[in-house]
């Protein structure tokens, strides 16, 4: 029999205006800031049995692209974006178990307030939160929290580490049954069983306990997507879900995973608490022909707005791409505070030749028919080993929503390999399902 795994689905550009240039926009692009279209989408991943959405962010008006905001601000790249946590409680309203995952950068907040609101929806949720973990790369984000510019790179790490522990302590600082609720005695909650946490670290300072009893998860799903040696190594530490581009061949993948797993094996975890999962963008319709159109048509759209893509390239790295020709291979040289395991792959080839892989969206081809995707997918996640897809698009529409839940989602199901119904409340234990 095969090995179910794990769907998710990345919500690539966050809280911010999606189907706007879509043949499918819907009539109601103007009011994209309300949160029907991400509502239809929840509702479709429950339906579908996904694992969690995690929502991205970043909180500026990036600026890197020829020291201007405009190319961000003409295409929607990155801004505006909205707050993910206004957006979870009416996702979790609408839906009944799928999974949600805001994105709260260690960078921005400090951690009591981060285990405060996290704990807060846990508890909202009945248990379905998780926490997509992020340090934070471009520095005008850096700029908008009192500094000039982000920590070095392998340093944030190190914060995240110490947040990471302050956090996860704050979230445990009530035992499980500190809450009494006794009415004759009458005692609301047992003191002795709520305790300070008296942190005083080399980045933070907190007395704690967390003003609130533990969360039905308690300690909440980590999510992490560093790419890095070190960020890799905090993933393999704290992460229980991690995300990851892949590589874009199966052998990639299967070598990230290995390596994740056996890093924590060496931290003392056991490997199979971690799910690794792998960014996908499958285009699908009624025939091959008709989703391989539709994939010349996106990359065709892609190849006339590179400058979109240069943005987005110059965003992640800092580094502003309109002073380098198309043509030229990338020099040797360059570094990067911001996505260090992003420019590896790139130094040595053109920014041309970058954009295409871009616009092609990178990885493995998902183009086809549902049948045929979800045959593939079956296939790899087979080979790899583990552990499941995270679907991406940046800017979808409702048919998209309908052609992965209601399409692809039901041929993995058919061949037995994801799930097709939860066996559990918490994201925690479906993560754990298998
Ligand atoms: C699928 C995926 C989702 C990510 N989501 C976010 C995000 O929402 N916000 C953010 O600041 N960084 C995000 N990142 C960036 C990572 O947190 C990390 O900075 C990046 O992968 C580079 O890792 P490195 O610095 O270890 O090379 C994401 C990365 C990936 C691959």
């Amino acid at each position: 029999m095969k090995k179910p795994f794990h769907l998710a689905w990345f919500l690539s550009q966050g809280y911010g205006p999606k189907s706007w240039r879509s043949e499918f926009p819907g009539s109601d692009v103007h009011r994209w800031m309300m949160p029907d279209i991400f509502v239809d989408l929840a509702k479709g991943m429950d339906r579908a049995c996904f694992d969690y959405m995690i929502i991205e962010d970043s909180s500026n008006v990036p600026y890197t692209y020829q020291g201007s905001h405009n190319s961000y601000l003409q295409y929607a790249a990155s801004a505006p974006k909205l707050d993910p946590a206004v957006l979870v409680p009416y996702l979790a309203m609408a839906t009944k178990t799928v999974g949600l995952v805001p994105t709260l950068s260690v960078s921005e907040y400090p951690p009591y307030l981060l285990a405060r609101l996290v704990n807060s929806l846990d508890h909202t949720t009945e248990g379905r939160i998780g926490w997509n973990c992020v340090t934070g790369s471009n520095d005008g984000a850096a700029q908008n929290y009192g500094h000039e510019k982000h920590r070095p790179h392998d340093e944030r790490y190190d914060v995240a580490d110490e947040f990471a522990d302050v956090v996860t302590r704050l979230w445990e600082a009530w035992e499980p049954d500190a809450v009494v609720l006794d009415r004759e005695k009458p005692m609301f909650a047992d003191g002795s069983k709520v305790r300070a946490i008296n942190h005083e670290g080399k980045y933070f300072k907190c007395r704690g306990p967390i003003n609130a009893p533990r969360s039905p998860q308690g300690r909440v799903p980590i999510c992490q997507a560093g790419g890095s040696p070190r960020g890799q190594q905090f993933a393999s530490r704290w992460a229980d879900t991690i995300i990851t581009e892949g590589g874009g061949s199966i052998e990639s993948m299967k070598a990230y995973r290995d390596k994740v797993r056996q890093q924590a094996a060496e931290y003392g975890r056991n490997p199979d608490d971690i799910k690794v999962l792998f960014l996908a963008h499958p285009i699908i319709d009624v025939s091959m022909e008709a989703a391989r159109d539709r994939g010349r048509m996106e990359a065709a759209e892609a190849e006339k707005h590179l400058d979109l893509h240069l943005s987005g390239m110059s965003r992640l790295t800092g580094i502003d791409f309109s002073k380098f020709d198309l043509d030229e291979p990338l020099p040797a040289h360059l570094t990067t505070n911001g996505h260090q395991s992003s420019l590896a792959k790139w130094i040595g080839k053109t920014p041309r030749s970058i954009l295409q892989s871009y616009s092609r969206k990178g990885g493995i081809d998902f183009t086809g028919t549902p049948d045929y995707v979800g045959g593939l997918m079956a296939e790899i996640m087979q080979e790899v080993g583990g552990d499941g897809f995270l679907i991406f698009n940046s800017y979808f529409d409702r048919r998209y929503i309908i052609e992965v839940c209601d399409g692809l989602v039901p041929e993995l199901q058919r061949r037995g390999v994801t799930r097709k119904a939860y066996a559990h409340k918490h994201l925690r234990d479906n993560l754990l399902e298998f």
